[in-house]
């Protein structure tokens, strides 16, 4: 169990630190809520003072009855606006706060440069109940604290205004409450170890539902009839959690059912004996209805701070997730000292080992390769021989587990990540479809261009989909999504446009232009820009990268040999190592693996060609 878990550290920097964010985020609703809250909290003591003042003036004990009606209806008053205004100026806080926090969270999340802490089961775990506390517990620690501060100052009032009149009940009543406090503390710890236990539960339900409602899963699921088993297994996460959240619902129960009966008690005979204590002439009938109203008073602010302290306590637990993730700093070291990338160096990579964790295989195992500057690459392989790796190593989504990589002969990791990133372009093999609009979806290849309507043309062009998004119903704007609708078309009298859904090679070329849009990058990567192309677009498209790559330096990934074998260089990935590389008509006279791939493929074509003259 970690420390946060258990919650074994000190909460005060936490209550700072949420304190601190409503601050900044609020400080004159803060302020306000804060007035309103110390007026709450006097309120009670006043009325039950000035009840006494209009009792004992009733039986003839004071002369003060009609000023302390007055006060008494006035304080009525205050007593039913004050939740109205508290509602409001507690609201205005938690919507400030909430923006401020989820701000900063994915401020700290955007900050993090590298792949591995999202492949993290422990942080996305960590993330989720930041998320959580981010929305709701700057908020509620406020609310929390000044609630803990109300009731303590309702409690000095009337243990001052009790201690008056009998200090041996006043000590029971106090007494009772000390266990109370003592059960919440610890079942607020228990809460907070029950949330980071079914957490990963309900991350797997949230996964469920969202593929039974996702529009890409819902082919397979309905063609396999996956939707009652993923239903089945939704319901099994749920039933898990339920089973943790009712364990800990029935021990709350049955500790807070025995303390109220303390409680009950500790009030029972107290009143006992100041109705005793009345009729034996030691007290009036004003001081009788004191006691009963600050007994009951001090019972339920007890109450109030103990549940108040303990929700507080275990929001601050989550709340140090929150910090945590903020506090996590950079995944990617930043250099000591950094260096700027020469223009135009060669790629060298040096004895390059990699593995995505300690407990997992070996993927690159002493990779030396050069990738001269301004020169088409070609890295071809069996699936999973670590071509991708490669390339996100290239990236620096993660370091190389030994050996470097380095550009004009500067190591990757004494170059800001930014500084590489600006000079690359890249079609990853999994690219994104984004929900916007189709000029969107280019023009987020580089955001200065993305009200630049020219340039969105221009690597539309370039990657051959300009035709298809001319035509599309509100051509370049029309919504690529049948989840959204476009927003400005919210308020149409004939009700919004429905979005398009390109096919799998349509989006293709659109990432490929989105790629394409960064004009001046010095490396392109392209991982099976093709795959999803038919016959000719593919070789249109390898027709129009050999123009663009010219002067750049890229490097192409592809299974189908065919678009490799004019590259400059082609490089044969096998068991993480560089098997052979070299021009493809060395590599088909050397016999080596690259020549048994390329002739089982160039057979397979051979194969369906029908010889003239001859029926199929
Ligand atoms: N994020 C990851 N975490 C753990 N293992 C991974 C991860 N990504 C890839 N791998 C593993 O690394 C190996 C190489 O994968 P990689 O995607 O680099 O291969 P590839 O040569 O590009 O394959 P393909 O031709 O199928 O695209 C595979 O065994 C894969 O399971």
């Amino acid at each position: 169990m970690t420390a946060r878990e258990g919650g074994g550290r000190s909460r005060l920097g936490e209550t700072g630190a949420a304190l601190g964010l409503a601050w900044r985020a609020a400080p004159r609703p803060l302020l306000g809520y804060t007035a309103l809250t110390a007026t709450a909290a006097a309120l009670p003591v006043a009325t039950a003072w000035s009840t006494k003042v209009v009792l004992d003036g009733l039986t003839g004990e004071s002369a003060r009855v009609v000023p302390a009606s007055v006060a008494l209806a006035c304080l009525a008053a205050l007593a039913l606006a004050l939740p109205h205004a508290c509602r409001y100026l507690r609201a205005e806080l938690g919507r400030a706060v909430t923006l401020h926090a989820q701000d900063r969270l994915y401020t700290a999340v955007n900050g993090f440069a590298g792949l591995g802490r999202f492949e993290d089961p422990a942080f996305l775990d960590r993330l989720r109940l930041a998320e959580q506390a981010a929305r709701h517990t700057p908020g509620q620690v406020v609310e929390g604290a000044l609630g803990v501060a109300q009731s303590a100052v309702t409690v000095l009032g009337f243990v001052v205004s009790l201690a008056v009149i009998s200090p041996v009940v006043t000590a029971a009543v106090l007494g009772a409450a000390v266990p109370t406090l003592i059960a919440e503390i610890s079942l607020s710890h228990r809460r907070a170890r029950v949330m980071w236990k079914v957490s990963p539960i309900e991350r797997r339900e949230i996964f469920y539902g969202r593929l039974l409602g996702d529009v890409q899963a819902a082919k397979e699921i309905r063609l396999f009839g996956l939707g009652d088993f993923l239903r089945g297994r939704m319901r099994a996460e749920r039933v898990r959690a339920n089973e943790e959240h009712r364990r800990l619902d029935r021990r709350e129960l049955a500790t807070q059912s025995a303390l109220s009966l303390v409680s009950a008690g500790a009030a029972g005979a107290g009143l006992v004996l100041a109705i005793r204590a009345a009729l034996d002439g030691a007290g009036t009938a004003g001081d009788v209805s004191m006691f009963v109203v600050a007994v009951a008073a001090v019972q339920a602010a007890l109450g109030s701070l103990a549940e108040q302290a303990a929700r507080t306590h275990q929001e601050l637990l989550m709340f140090g997730h929150y910090l945590d993730v903020g506090r996590m700093g950079p995944d990617l070291p930043p250099p000591a000292r950094p260096r700027r990338l020469p223009r135009g160096g060669d790629i060298e990579l040096r004895d390059v080992w990699f593995r995505y964790g300690e407990d997992h295989p070996w993927i690159l195992r002493g990779v030396d390769l050069t990738i001269p500057h301004g020169t088409s690459v070609a890295l071809v392989g069996l699936n999973g021989a670590g071509k991708s790796t490669l390339v996100k190593l290239l990236c620096r989504f993660y370091e190389p587990t030994s050996g470097s990589i380095r550009w004009g002969g500067v190591d990757l990791r004494d170059v800001p990540v930014e500084d590489l990133r600006r000079r690359m372009g890249a079609v990853f093999q999994d690219y994104m479809s984004y929900d916007f609009t189709a000029a969107e979806n280019i023009g987020l290849g580089d955001l200065p261009a993305l009200g630049d309507r020219d340039r969105v043309v221009a690597a539309a062009r370039r990657a051959g989909v300009d035709d298809v998004l001319r035509r599309l119903p509100r051509g370049y704007d029309t919504m690529l999504s049948r989840t959204f609708f476009l927003e400005a078309d919210g308020g149409d009298g004939d009700g919004p446009a429905p979005g398009v859904v390109l096919s799998g090679g349509q989006w293709q070329r659109l990432a490929l232009a989105r790629a394409l849009l960064r004009d001046d990058c010095e490396v392109m990567i392209l991982d099976e820009p093709s795959a999803g192309l038919d016959a000719r677009a593919e070789h249109e498209i390898h027709r129009r990268l050999r123009l663009l790559r010219a002067g750049r330096t890229s490097l192409l990934i592809s299974h189908r040999l065919g678009a490799v074998r004019d590259a400059d260089l082609i490089v044969v990935l096998e068991d993480g190592r560089v098997a052979e590389q070299g021009g493809h008509d060395e590599l088909c006279r050397a016999g080596g693996p690259y020549a048994k791939l390329f002739r089982l493929q160039a057979e397979g074509y051979r194969d369906e060609v029908p010889v003239a003259g001859r029926e199929p």
